[in-house]
């Protein structure tokens, strides 16, 4: 039997795969909030928790088979050496700018721009010729434009409830995100059939999650 390894990004990502990964039947047999390896329902597959940032590095390296993980960690990471056969709709938002309500550019400086993204943010700038000082941040990006340490942010925005409780607008949209199925690249040729199956497994449950919504 092919033994399978399956990145799960811990929080919010983690949260919304659970019911997919129940329909695929490789739900978690073990205490999620405290392993950090976690047998699954299937004998063949085992579960890892990561921070969101290192699933791509855990795929990468072949440490796990597949991984799942946002759109915005596989574009910051940049030109990842890994598949990516599913979009699997889950942890949908968008990434985007915003600024303090009726925010005017300064003109005798470069903009200054809080991110957790920096890549994201210098490939965003660079594409319409603008150059801009970005500031990397590790949360809270939208307490930097209201406290004067940047004039703008990019940020994930899903609802709009934190931009609009602090005062900030959505200037631009960068990007639509959701979470990914990621899979090493050797493991994809080396057992094939069972990450095969696991996609199509995947897909069909995302499938029945979008009819049901
Ligand atoms: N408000 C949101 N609505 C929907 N999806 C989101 C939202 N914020 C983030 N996401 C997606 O969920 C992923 C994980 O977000 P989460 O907040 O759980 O972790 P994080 O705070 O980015 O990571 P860490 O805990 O390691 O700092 C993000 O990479 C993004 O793809
Ligand atoms: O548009 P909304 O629905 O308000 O969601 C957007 C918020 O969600 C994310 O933060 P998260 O809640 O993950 O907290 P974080 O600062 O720990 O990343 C993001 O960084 C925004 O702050």
């Amino acid at each position: 039997m092919t033994g399978l390894t399956l990145a799960l990004s811990k929080g919010r990502i983690l949260d919304e795969s659970l019911p997919l990964l129940e329909h695929v039947g490789i739900a978690p047999a073990g205490d999620i909030d405290r392993l950090l390896r976690v047998p699954s329902t299937r004998a063949d597959v085992s579960l890892v928790m990561i921070r969101p940032a290192d699933v791509p590095t855990y795929v990468e390296h072949g440490a796990a088979d597949l991984g799942i993980v946002g759109k915005d960690v596989l574009m910051e990471h940049g030109g990842s050496d890994l598949y990516e056969p599913l979009d699997i709709g889950i942890a949908q938002c968008r990434m985007s700018v915003a600024a303090v309500k009726g925010y005017v550019a300064p003109r005798n400086r470069r903009l200054r721009i809080a991110t957790k993204y920096p890549e994201i943010a210098r490939r965003f700038y660079a594409a319409r010729g603008e150059q801009v000082e970005i500031i990397k941040l590790y949360g809270s990006m939208e307490l930097a434009p209201l406290v004067g340490l940047a004039d703008q942010i990019v940020d994930l925005v899903a609802t709009g409830n934190t931009l609009r409780a602090n005062g900030l607008v959505e200037v631009e949209k960068i990007c639509d995100i959701s979470s990914r199925l990621v899979v090493n690249k050797a493991s994809m040729k080396m057992k094939h059939a069972a990450i095969q199956h696991l996609i199509d497994a995947f897909r069909d449950a995302d499938a029945k999650r979008v009819r049901a919504s």
